[in-house]
Formats: structure tokens, sequence, C-alpha cells
């Protein structure tokens, strides 16, 4: 569905020295990124701020030509042909709207319908899904600008779904919402992903939104990739050590040299314990079986690196 190979885009920003001297400096905003995205898949595309994310975004989407290197989108050159993109791809920026102002949410869908040249009941089929998964019944004949935020960002992801597309390109989705909207807004899209296949790609800072929806991660730093890999693979590979905490029922010595056991920590005078446990060398089942012959367990919890951690030590490699 994607292909990017070694792909760069500059920029030359010019710059004043003197009264009338300029300079001109050239920025390289992606400098290599390579990755493929599968039909189905449904891709997170993070980085710290100015990592490249937009520009990757903006190449993918044909606003941006590239320096160099190499990219297809749903089998198209995408500044090249930029209108069979549009036809095949649907793209949501956070910040920036495709909807038309003054009208009502009703007529830019309808607007969107004559551009993209839907058959009638295809969009009406489309728009009703939308209306009801979405909840936009109660603001379908108001003008985009008295929406809120996030009555407007769902009027949004409606607006790139309306022609049927293969593939969905989010830019920051959810920047700005509220928990609530946020949640409804990620439950449409993971079941737009599982449900009914459509690709997603996303960028975002919101680590939640990845947790929810993609079940893979490609980290970028300073226009090349990091990282590229399934959450799970890459938390075991930055993260190797888990947590097991146990409250027990009577307080006890510390449980030293069970299988895997890199580090024991007591508190409440022996009460609870906290067991570090390499991944690779145990599972939380066989730790759990040792703990529960050597004492008597009250409750228990296993504690692993979240996604901000994980992104954080991929961040920090650098
Ligand atoms: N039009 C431009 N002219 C000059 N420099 C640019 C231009 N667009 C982007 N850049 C620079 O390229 C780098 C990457 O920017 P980009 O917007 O792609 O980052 P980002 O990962 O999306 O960041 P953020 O998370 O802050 O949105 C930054 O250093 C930015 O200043």
């Amino acid at each position: 569905m994607i292909e990017v190979r070694e792909l760069c885009r500059e920029f030359t920003v010019t710059g004043k020295a003197g009264r009338f001297r300029r300079t001109r400096t050239t920025v390289r905003a992606v400098e290599s990124v390579s990755f493929d995205v599968a039909a189905g898949e449904a891709v997170g595309y993070v980085g710290p701020n100015g990592a490249g994310k937009s520009t990757t975004i903006k190449m993918l989407t044909g606003i941006l030509v590239p320096t160099s290197g190499h990219v297809r989108v749903s089998g198209v050159d995408p500044s090249r042909s930029r209108r069979e993109l549009a036809r095949r791809i649907g793209v949501v920026f956070g910040q920036r709207s495709q909807l038309w102002w003054d009208l009502p949410l009703r007529d830019s869908f309808a607007l969107l319908r004559s551009i993209y040249r839907v058959g009638a009941a295809d969009h009406a089929r489309r728009l009703r899904e939308c209306v009801e998964l979405l909840e936009l019944a109660p603001f379908l004949d108001r003008p985009v600008r008295q929406l809120s935020l996030g009555q407007r960002m769902r009027g949004e992801v409606t607006a790139a779904l309306l022609h049927g597309p293969e593939l969905l390109v989010l830019d920051e989705p959810t920047i700005g919402l509220d928990l609530e909207s946020k949640e409804r807004l990620r439950e449409f899209l993971a079941d737009l992903n599982t449900a009914r296949g459509t690709t997603l790609l996303l960028t975002t800072h919101d680590l939640d939104d990845i947790e929810r929806l993609c079940r893979r991660l490609v980290v970028i730093d300073r226009g090349t990739v990091l990282a590229d890999g399934p959450l799970e693979g890459l938390r075991a590979e930055v993260a190797p050590d888990r947590v097991l905490v146990v409250d027990l029922e009577r307080p006890a010595e510390p449980l030293e040299g069970l299988l895997g056991v890199v580090d024991v920590r007591t508190e409440l005078g022996g009460l609870r314990q906290r067991l570090t446990f390499r991944r690779s060398e145990t599972t939380a089942a066989a730790l759990i079986t040792a703990v529960v012959a050597r004492a008597e367990v009250h409750d228990l919890v296993i504690e692993e690196a979240d996604i901000d951690d994980v992104v954080r030590r991929l961040y920090a490699r650098r």
C-alpha cells in the first residue's frame, strides 16, 4: 500500500547576514527514510518535534515533491498523480480543515460527493454509517465554524472517508481533543481498520493513540528511521526487564535466588516485594509459581515499560 525508499526532502532557508547579504542554507527535513506498509496494517509514525513526520506525510500525500528517493502510495507516485491518489486515499490533518467553514457540515459532504464523483447510493450508505458511528446527527446542519473541535474532527474523518478510500493517513488526529472525544475517535478508527480492512498510517504525540490503534510503530528522529516493528518487539528490545510486585500475607525475607530475577526490593517491612526479572530468562507465570512455593501471596501485579517509556528509550539511543 505504501512503499518508501531512501526518501529525502530538503528545504532552502534564506537568512540575513549583514545589511545586504543573504545566506542560503539547506535544511534536510527528511534525510533517508525507508519503510513499507502492507494493505490492512495500522502503523504509527512517531518521533520528537521536528523529526520529519509531517514532511514525510506531505510527500506521501503528494503535497510536497521529494528531493530524492522513491515513494509509491496505493500504486501511484503521489506528487505526479495527485488526482488519482486523492480518489484512493483519505487524509486527515488535525491542524487543518478540508471542510467549508461557512457551510453546514451536510453541504460540505455533498460538495465532496460531487468533487470525488461518488455514486449517490454509495455516498448515502457511507454517510449514514459515519453519522451513526461518530454521532454526527445533532450538528449536521450547523456551519463548520460553529462546531467544537471534537465535532469538527468527527466531520473531518467523515469527509476523508466518503469516497471509500483503501488507505487513511492521519496527521495528529486527536490533537486538542478531550478524553472522551479521543476515545470515541480511536474506537471508530480501530473498527475501520479491523472490521473494514482500511489501512491506517498515523502520526501522533499521544501514545495512547498508538496503544489503541497500531500494532506496528515506525519511530523516526532527525529524518531517519530509528526503529520499526511491533510494539511488543520494541518493548522487549529496549526494556528487557519486567517487575513482579507481590504483596505477602506476612512479612518475609527478600525472595532472592529465583530464576531470572535480577533485583529484589522490599517495602512495608518485607510485606511487599518488587522482583525485577529478565523476560528472556523466565516468564511471569513461572516466576509466580516459584514465588507462591516460597511465600503466602495476598496479591500481585506485573509492571512493564509503558509505550511512553519505550519511545523515550528509543529516542535516547541517539
Ligand atoms: N517549509 C519548510 N522550510 C524550512 N524548513 C522546514 C520546512 N518544513 C519543515 N522544515 C524543517 O524540517 C524539520 C522537520 O519538520 P516536520 O514538520 O516534518 O517535523 P515533525 O516531525 O512533523 O515535527 P512536529 O512533531 O513538531 O510536528 C524541522 O526542523 C523543520 O523546521
